[in-house]
């Protein structure tokens, strides 16, 4: 992991990029952020050390990789500026952006002509190491370069390769997943608080129970159903808490979210900037 790193947009993904590239052992020496706003700039220079700049095309010169982590409205004016970094390092500069819904030949037809492009769907457990990043390589891109990719990456989570047409689909599973799952362990945690736990009891008790179930999960080489017969007891309490998620449409909602998250994606290209 000796290449330097520029990540563009210093916000919630780009902060977790830096913490798990920080936590694998990246010298902060080799890091750089660019970030628009002062106020957090000086957060992230105060809790990680690293160098944070507002100017692009100084940031993104003479390093071999550039994170893109803005939001999607603010690609467009972040290209232009790239484009312009002197890029006369011994190995060819590659782009990686994190940017959801944003194809990559949108970036190639902004940038030099033949720039590689690496298109990436990450998700926020990154920031503690437990990532799932999809990689979708652009048409410039040579293996070698996914490669660097893949292998900066794997240091801050797992990394799958897909093709690009795959990552709508990806981004309502694993990059908005964390989101469903923090709803699901805040309702349990008010479910319990209305059962007469505490608030501090509850929250105990969800969180130890979604991270060991996560870690069996990953780690048991069994599948989810088996995992849930194994909970279910006949006739038991879990059968009765079951019954009442199915009545109530737990699979459907689930359908319903993450269809309406993969057309979210899609469409992200095309929609009218949104302001914050
Ligand atoms: N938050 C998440 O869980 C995930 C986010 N993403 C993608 O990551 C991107 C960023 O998302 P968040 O971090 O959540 O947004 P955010 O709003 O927390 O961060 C974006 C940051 O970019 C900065 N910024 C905007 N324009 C800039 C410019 N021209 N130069 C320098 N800095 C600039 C903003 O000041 C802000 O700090 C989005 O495109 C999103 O689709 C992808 C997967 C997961
Ligand atoms: O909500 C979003 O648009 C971003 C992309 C995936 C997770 N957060």
């Amino acid at each position: 992991m000796s290449e330097r790193v520029a990540i563009i947009g210093g916000g919630k993904i780009g902060e977790a990029l830096l913490a798990g590239l920080i936590n694998a052992g990246k010298p902060v020496k080799d890091l750089v952020v660019v970030e628009r706003s002062s106020a957090r700039s000086a957060e992230l220079i105060e809790d990680y050390g690293v160098r944070v700049t507002s100017d692009i095309a100084d940031a993104a010169s003479g390093v071999q990789v550039v994170f893109i982590a803005v939001k999607p409205d603010a690609v467009d004016a972040v290209l232009p500026l790239l484009a312009k970094a002197d890029d006369s390092s011994e190995d060819e500069r590659i782009t990686i952006t994190l940017v959801a819904g944003i194809p990559t030949d949108r970036y190639e037809a902004s940038l030099p002509a033949g720039s590689p492009v690496i298109r990436v769907m990450p998700n926020t457990p990154m920031l503690v190491n437990e990532a799932m990043c999809a990689v979708s390589p652009g048409r410039y891109a040579n293996d070698a370069q996914v490669d660097v990719a893949v292998r900066l990456l794997e240091s801050v989570g797992k990394v799958m390769v897909v093709p690009e047409r795959s990552l709508d689909a990806v981004t309502a599973i694993s990059g908005s997943g964390p989101a469903y799952f923090f709803l699901m362990v805040e309702a349990m945690i008010d479910a319990g608080v209305a059962l007469g736990l505490t608030r501090q009891q509850s929250a105990e008790l969800a969180v130890q129970t979604v991270k060991g179930s996560g870690v069996l999960l990953a780690e048991s080489g069994l599948t989810a159903v088996d995992l849930r017969a194994a909970v279910t007891s006949p006739g038991g309490t879990t059968a009765a808490a079951l019954r009442e998620f199915e009545k109530h449409g737990l699979r459907h909602a689930v359908n319903e979210a993450t269809a309406a998250c993969a057309k979210t994606s899609a469409q992200m290209a095309r929609r009218p900037e949104i302001e914050g």
